[in-house]
């Protein structure tokens, strides 16, 4: 008999966004995406992390200060890489597991790039401007929004 207690989609595509996300440098939040075919192929994976060639530690990592020594002029977000870095995949109907609810200008991206679904973990940021913004795009363009639910199940790795 086949065994029972084996990890669902959600839960292994999910995973799989948060064990992503442990590659970032951020020190203050850690992002993963996940995308992922209508059959259930992932197709990419990104987290968020300064562009390609700028060293991570000549970059700032502040939240505030001057905005030219804080991280938000240069980090790309976790969901652009994931799409950027799938440059030969299609997207068409494909689903996105984030970590982080997206902001207003990855939104767009997920958009253009055909992505159906949102299935996302944290919403700290659900009041701000940029959330606010990325849910009224999504709403317009008909793309679902599923808040994940936490299976509650612990998977501990020995890595
Ligand atoms: N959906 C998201 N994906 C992301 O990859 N990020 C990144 C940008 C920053 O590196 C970090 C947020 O930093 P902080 O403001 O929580 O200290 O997460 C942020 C959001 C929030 O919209
Ligand atoms: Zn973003």
């Amino acid at each position: 008999m086949k065994r029972t207690d084996y990890i669902n989609w959600d839960e292994y595509f999910m995973g799989i966004a948060l064990l992503t996300a442990m590659r970032s440098k951020d020190p203050s939040s850690q992002v993963g995406a996940c995308i992922v075919s209508p059959e259930n192929k992932i197709l990419s994976l990104g987290y968020n992390g300064m562009p390609i060639g700028c060293d991570d530690d000549a970059m700032p990592w502040e939240r505030e200060g001057e905005p030219l020594n804080t991280k938000y002029m240069y980090v790309c977000h976790a969901e652009l890489n994931a799409i950027l870095n799938s440059a030969h995949n299609n997207l068409k109907g494909a689903r996105v597991y984030v970590t982080l609810f997206p902001c207003n200008e990855c939104t767009k991206a997920i958009i253009q790039s055909g992505i159906a679904e949102v299935v996302y973990y944290s919403d700290k940021y659900h009041d701000t401007d940029s959330s606010v913004a990325a849910r009224f795009m999504f709403q317009k363009a008909g793309v679902r929004l599923t808040p994940y639910q936490p299976s509650g199940r612990k998977a501990e790795l020995e890595l």
